[in-house]
């Protein structure tokens, strides 16, 4: 009798077990006795996620449901992902973070302190699954929330439940990281259900030495991961360090700046402004906001722009004003790049003032203000442009510059419009707008099962690219009829495939991919391979039975009985 392992343990209990399988696993009569297919179990898991009030609560059940029945989870996630994605990342997932210390009930993932180093490697053999893939953050810049330290953990978990929902990588191949290397919120570090060190954030020095040795850690454990790096106040050093040398990519930088050029070329197209003729402002020069400049940059330079052209047609906006070489502090190394230096020593006044005098086609919000795109900035906005492109970015909800609403009744209707958090749609003189969501969850899946598939030995600036362009190109004949920016949330997964096979193909023409059975796939059979290697929760669910089924068949026929069959093969239980 094989003695197969059964890779998850979390379909033990699922009521859709056979009795046969029950009594194999040793469940038999400890489940209700139904066999209950997954459609009436779902709808047992909605009608209760209806009968919670507030959205953490909802937050929680789900946290719930996936550590008691991971395929029922994803399943459920798969054919709800427009209602159930806000629950479990952005909006709810920044209040959840906020109260990770209060509402923390299980495990979900990794943490590795400071007081850590010298034995990162030994800890993660601690870790039971081969891990593909792993999502980490130091917790130092939580969506627009600040330094929560290790409440951060709640943003691995939820992007790498959206890798398995959007681009299927299987569940146990995910790796949720929080690293504990010290808090700057001193409530955080007082407060006594706090669960990360009580003690300042460590150096960059310090930190830069921590993660010197964790990737080295991550990629002698398992050689192939790709590791994305998430929500840190000050990404550049790190990215900058290891993307020659890792699988690795930031997720706030390049996702993000992916993203939106994925919206923005179709942006561009419906605003029948020719690209020469775009202005930008930013609010924010943060790592979302040069991220996302950087990745226009060259956009306009295959539109045929200079790069000098492309870069002086952004204006930041920073907490300190117009964002100049002159007005007399000293830039962040990021913001060099973009600092105008063409201002004449006029002062920064408002962002109001700003427009007035750059007459801009854009408005970028990446601010963590939340309401600064008022009445006042959207109707200068409506006034200078037909179709003025407005987004709102940061995150949560109550992070973001405007509101889908606001944005709308102060442009006529006119706007293109994208936020980094869903808005639900509007009726506006009789016709139904429905807003884009700009948020990195549309590409990050497809960058990193690219990355994973391709077995890339780095993330390169085309593959990042690519995953714009092909974002860009998945729009179905309806969406684009219907103006949409982004396609609808709900072909997430086809999408994926789309921004998948760019990503493997970029990979692939700058030689970092080491599938080489790939390259001479073409797009279709390329696709084919893709969807084939996806985490599907409505086959693999049924196939946890299925694999117990057939060994108590075999079991059955070979009458070769050991300990656990035992009772299976001949007892009338
Ligand atoms: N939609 C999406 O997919 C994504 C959205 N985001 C969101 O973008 C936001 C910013 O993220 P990120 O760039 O990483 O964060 P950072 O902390 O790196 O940047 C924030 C920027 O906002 C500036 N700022 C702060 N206060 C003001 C103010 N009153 N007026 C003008 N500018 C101000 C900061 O100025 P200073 O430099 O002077 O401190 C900084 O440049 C977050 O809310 C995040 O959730 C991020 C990634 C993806
Ligand atoms: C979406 C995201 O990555 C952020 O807000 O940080
Ligand atoms: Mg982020």
């Amino acid at each position: 009798m094989p003695t197969r392992q059964l890779t998850t343990t979390s379909g033990d209990f699922c009521l859709s077990n056979s009795p046969d399988v029950r009594k194999h696993l040793g469940t038999y009569g400890l489940t209700p006795p139904a066999v209950e297919s997954f459609d009436v179990q779902a709808q047992r898991c909605l009608r209760l996620l209806a009968t919670k009030t507030t959205p953490i609560e909802k937050f929680q059940y789900l946290v719930h449901l996936k550590a008691t029945n991971v395929h029922l989870f994803y399943r459920l996630l798969s054919q709800n992902i427009k209602e159930l994605t806000p629950l479990i990342y952005t909006p709810t997932v920044g209040e959840a973070c906020v109260r990770w210390h209060e509402i923390w009930t299980q495990p979900e993932g990794m943490y590795l302190s400071f007081s850590d180093r010298g034995n990162l490697r030994q800890i993660l053999d601690n870790w039971p699954h081969e891990v593909e893939i792993t999502v980490l953050t130091d917790g130092s810049r939580i969506l627009g929330l600040g330094d929560l330290g290790v409440n951060g953990m709640g943003i691995p978990v939820g992007k790498l439940s959206l890798y398995t929902a959007c681009a299927g990588i299987r569940p146990e191949a995910t790796l949720p990281l929080t690293l504990d290397l010290g808090t700057n919120n001193k409530a955080l570090r007082e407060d006594p259900l706090y669960m990360g060190s009580r003690v300042p954030k460590v150096t960059p020095e310090e930190e830069k030495e921590f993660l010197d040795e964790l990737m080295v850690a991550l990629t002698d454990k398992w050689p192939n991961i790709v590791i994305q790096f998430e929500d840190f106040k000050n990404p550049f050093p790190a990215l900058e360090r290891y993307q020659n040398t890792y699988s690795m990519f930031n997720d706030d930088v390049q996702g993000t700046g992916a993203v939106i050029v994925g919206g923005f070329i179709n942006a561009v197209k419906a605003s029948g402004v020719p690209v020469k003729d775009h202005k930008a402002i930013f609010l924010g020069a943060g790592s979302a906001g040069v991220g996302v400049a950087k990745q226009i940059v060259e956009f306009f330079k295959k539109e045929g722009l200079t790069e000098e052209e492309a870069r002086r047609k952004f204006w930041f906006v920073d907490s300190n004003g117009l964002v100049t070489l002159d007005r007399g502090d000293k830039l962040a190394d990021h913001k060099v790049y973009f600092a105008r230096d063409d201002n004449n020593g006029r002062q920064y006044q408002s962002l109001a003032r700003l427009i007035d005098y750059v007459q801009p086609t854009i408005l970028m919000g990446l601010s963590t203000i939340g309401g600064a795109f008022n009445k006042e900035i959207l109707q200068k906005m409506a006034k200078l442009n037909n179709h003025p492109v407005i987004f709102p970015l940061s995150n949560p909800s109550s992070k973001s510059e405007c509101t889908f609403e606001e944005a709308v009744l102060n442009t006529e209707g006119r706007c293109l419009f994208a936020s980094g958090s869903p808005f639900p749609s509007m009726e506006y003189n009789g016709k139904l707008l429905t807003p884009g969501q700009g948020n990195n969850m549309y590409v990050f899946p497809g960058i990193g099962l690219g990355a994973i598939l391709s077995k890339a030995t780095s993330v390169t600036q085309d593959m990042i690219y690519a995953s714009a362009e092909s974002l860009s190109t998945s729009l179905n004949k309806q969406e684009v009829a219907d103006g949409w920016l982004y396609p609808d949330i709900r072909r997430i997964r086809d999408v994926s495939v789309v921004v998948t096979r760019g990503v493997i193909r970029a990979a692939q023409q700058n030689g970092v991919d080491r599938a080489s059975e790939l390259r001479n796939l073409s797009d279709e059979e390329l696709d084919a391979y893709i969807v084939e290697s996806m985490y599907d929760p409505f086959k693999d669910g049924e196939q946890l039975g299925e694999e117990v089924a057939n060994l108590v068949a075999q079991t059955n026929q070979s009458n070769d009985v050991n300990g656990i069959t035992n009772g299976v093969a001949h007892s009338h239980l």
